[in-house]
Parts: structure tokens; C-alpha cells; sequence
């Protein structure tokens, strides 16, 4: 991470005997793009205010761009937020909203006219609009407007609740292009909250993910998708195949595991595969259905199977999801269809399969 422009220590947040963050720390890196994920109420929002300076932190530091927050009010500090619920002024014009920030700044009228039309240009908005009332915007047209005017004061960190979830999904699509886009063109550092996984790995450089005021784990979307601390993680961040296991740690760092379901050869995995709070006994054998295939006659054989028969399956454009069923569980297999209309199996066909060591990941149940 390049130098952090965010230092949240230790930040504890309690609303009245409800303790909504229990000491959570989180870095956030200069020109970073950082999203924050979690299931509803797990303080998502309640960090992002508290970096905003809309609450308090009950405990804990909170340094931006090396300076200590610590009774700094919101409009004093290098951040500026963009809210899911729109909060554009319904009586003011396009250019009274975007202007805003700079007429609180006493910045010269001419001036402002200018930022406010490479706003407008940055955010592809027709300089017709400036004259309109949010009313008067689409959905997709009023964001753009609230993101215009979080960054005409050139804020250092940009906060972002959730600002897309009520567009549609196409508004969506074209908004998170936007954002990365403005994210890589103007070097300003990114912390958006989301509900949407997706967009989440898609967008930020490094995830969040929580629960009930707790940071469970911070990583690149590949660590988050590949690697993830925990069962819950694994299963946040995408669909997953978690098979019970029984395991035995080796001298070299190895793990050796053990299920009724699965044959292998030599079943073991090395130390790099292995959750760190991983300890003997049972435990959890992820694989990510896109990692799975059917084995086929004449094609290398994979370091593990698993033998079923086909429950369903889903035809998702590029590729397909087949669900099949092994010894009582529905395993998903997702493979890219290879562009004929030919799929590798139908419902009730028994199948055989394959996985490979490098795909294996070993959780604590
Ligand atoms: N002002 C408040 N007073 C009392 N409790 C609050 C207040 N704000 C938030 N909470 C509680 O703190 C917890 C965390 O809320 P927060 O809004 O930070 O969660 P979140 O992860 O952003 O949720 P969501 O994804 O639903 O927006 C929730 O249980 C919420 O009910």
C-alpha cells in the first residue's frame, strides 16, 4: 500500500449501550480505492461518518493525510461523502449544487464557472443542465451531479455510501465505469460502502469485509475470492463449494485432509493453502465452482474427485452452472461453454468431478 491517507486505530463506536464498531482499524493508501462490504448493520456506514466527521468515534485515533481528526468538523476535513438517498438541494439549479461547496469557500464567481463546467464535462453532463432542478434528472443524472459536487472542492478522499443501489441496472453498469474511470484519472482516494459483491471486485484495489462491527478480513479482491479467512468470508464473496473435512497438519507445513466424498491420490495441501487460524481436526476443503470440472476420458486426471449426478444446471451466458449432487450435497460446477451448442452433461447424468491441488483452499469450519 502506497503511503495511507487514512489511519482509522482502534475505532470503537457505541450508540448509546449498543456497540455498533469494536475497535476496528483500517488503512486506507494515497490514490487507494477501498471498499467497504458486509452484511446490513454490521457498521459500514457508521465508519464511513465516522471518517467523514459526521459521528464521533466513542474510542480510537482517526489520522487523514497525517493530521488527527480528533474534533475536526466534517466541512474542515479533506473528505467529502456521496449518500445512497440523494441529498441535492430539490430548489437549487444543477449549477447551484455543484457551486455550492465553492461559494462556502468564498471562491470567485468566474472561477466557480469554471469548475463547475469541467465538473459537469467530467461527469458527461450536457452544459444544458445547469439550468435544470434535480426534478428534472434521471436517477442515474442526479448521482452524477451529487458526485460532481463532492469533488469540486478537489476533496483528498472521496466517501461513498452506497450511492448506486438505487439505479437500475443499467444506470448502474455506466456509473461504475464512471467511477473508476474518475477514480484513475483524478488520483483522489475512494472508500465506497456496497451491498453488491460484484461491483465491489470489480471497482476497489483492496476489500473490507465485516461483520457485526468487526473487520474480518482486508485484502485484494483475488485474496478476498481465493483466500478468505473464514467460511463466512468464503461464502460473502461469491458462490462456494465448502466441504467437510478432517485434517492433520504435517511436519513440513502440509495438510493432510480427509472426507468420505473425495478421492485423491495424495491428499494433501501446502501451508500456503491453509487458512492461518486453520488448527487441526475438522474443517472446511473450499474450492470455487468455476474451479471444477468433469472429468473426462483421455484428460489429465485432476489432483481430487468427487462422483454424483447432475441435479440441474443454468445456462449463464458464457458460461454454465451445473448443480450436482454428491453423497446428500448439491456441488456447484461452473464452466465457460465452448461455444457450441453441445453441453457436457444433462440432468441425471452421473458425473465425475475434478479439482486440482493450486485450487484448494483450507478454512476453520
Ligand atoms: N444513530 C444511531 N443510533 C442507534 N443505532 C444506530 C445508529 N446508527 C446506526 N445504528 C446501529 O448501528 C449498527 C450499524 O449500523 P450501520 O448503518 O453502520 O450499518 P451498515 O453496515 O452500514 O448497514 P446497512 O448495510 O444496512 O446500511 C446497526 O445495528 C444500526 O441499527
Amino acid at each position: 500500500m502506497q503511503t495511507p491517507i487514512i489511519e482509522a486505530t482502534g475505532i470503537v463506536k457505541d450508540y448509546g449501550t449498543f456497540r455498533a464498531l469494536h475497535s476496528v482499524s483500517l488503512d486506507v493508501g494515497t490514490g487507494e480505492f477501498v471498499a467497504l462490504v458486509g452484511p446490513s448493520g454490521c457498521g459500514k456506514t457508521s465508519l464511513l461518518k465516522i471518517v467523514a466527521g459526521f459521528e464521533a468515534p466513542t474510542e480510537g485515533s482517526l489520522r487523514i493525510a497525517g493530521a488527527d481528526m480528533a474534533g475536526v468538523p466534517a466541512a474542515g476535513r479533506p473528505t467529502r461523502m456521496v449518500f445512497q438517498k440523494l441529498a441535492l438541494f430539490p430548489h437549487k439549479t444543477v449549477r447551484d449544487n455543484i457551486g455550492f461547496p465553492l461559494k462556502l469557500a468564498g471562491v470567485p464567481a468566474r472561477e466557480a464557472d469554471e469548475r463547475i463546467r469541467a465538473m459537469l464535462a467530467l461527469m458527461h453532463l450536457d452544459p444544458a443542465y445547469l439550468g435544470r432542478y434535480p426534478a428534472q434528472l434521471s436517477g442515474g443524472e442526479q448521482q452524477r451531479v451529487a458526485l460532481a459536487r463532492a469533488l469540486v472542492s478537489r476533496p483528498s478522499v472521496l466517501l461513498l455510501d452506497e450511492p448506486m443501489s438505487a439505479l437500475d441496472a443499467k444506470l448502474k453498469k455506466s456509473l461504475q465505469a464512471e467511477l473508476k474511470n474518475l477514480h484513475r484519472n483524478l488520483g483522489t482516494s475512494f472508500v465506497l460502502v456496497t451491498h453488491d459483491l460484484e461491483e465491489a471486485m470489480m471497482l476497489a484495489d483492496r476489500i473490507c469485509v465485516m461483520r457485526a462491527g468487526n473487520v474480518l478480513q482486508v485484502g485484494t479482491p483475488s485474496e478476498i475470492y481465493y483466500s478468505p479467512v473464514d467460511a463466512f468470508v468464503a461464502g460473502f464473496i461469491g458462490d462456494t463449494n465448502l466441504f467437510p473435512v478432517s485434517i492433520a497438519r504435517q511436519a513440513d507445513g502440509s495438510t493432510a485432509f480427509r472426507s468420505p466424498a473425495i478421492e485423491a491420490a495424495d491428499p494433501t495441501v501446502p501451508g500456503d493453502r491453509v487458512a492461518p487460524r486453520v488448527a487441526g481436526g475438522s474443517a472446511l476443503l473450499m474450492v470455487r465452482p468455476e474451479a471444477m470440472r468433469f472429468v473426462t476420458a483421455g484428460a489429465p486426471a485432476p489432483f481430487a474427485t468427487l462422483s454424483g449426478v447432475v441435479e440441474e444446471f443454468f445456462i449463464k451466458g458464457a458460461s454454465i452452472l451445473y448443480r450436482v449432487r454428491v453423497e446428500g450435497h448439491a456441488v456447484p460446477v461452473v464452466m465457460d461453454l465452448s461455444g457450441t451448442p453441445n453441453l457436457p452433461a444433462q440432468v441425471g447424468d452421473a458425473v465425475t468431478v475434478g479439482f486440482d491441488r493450486a485450487d484448494c483452499f483450507i478454512l476453520q469450519e
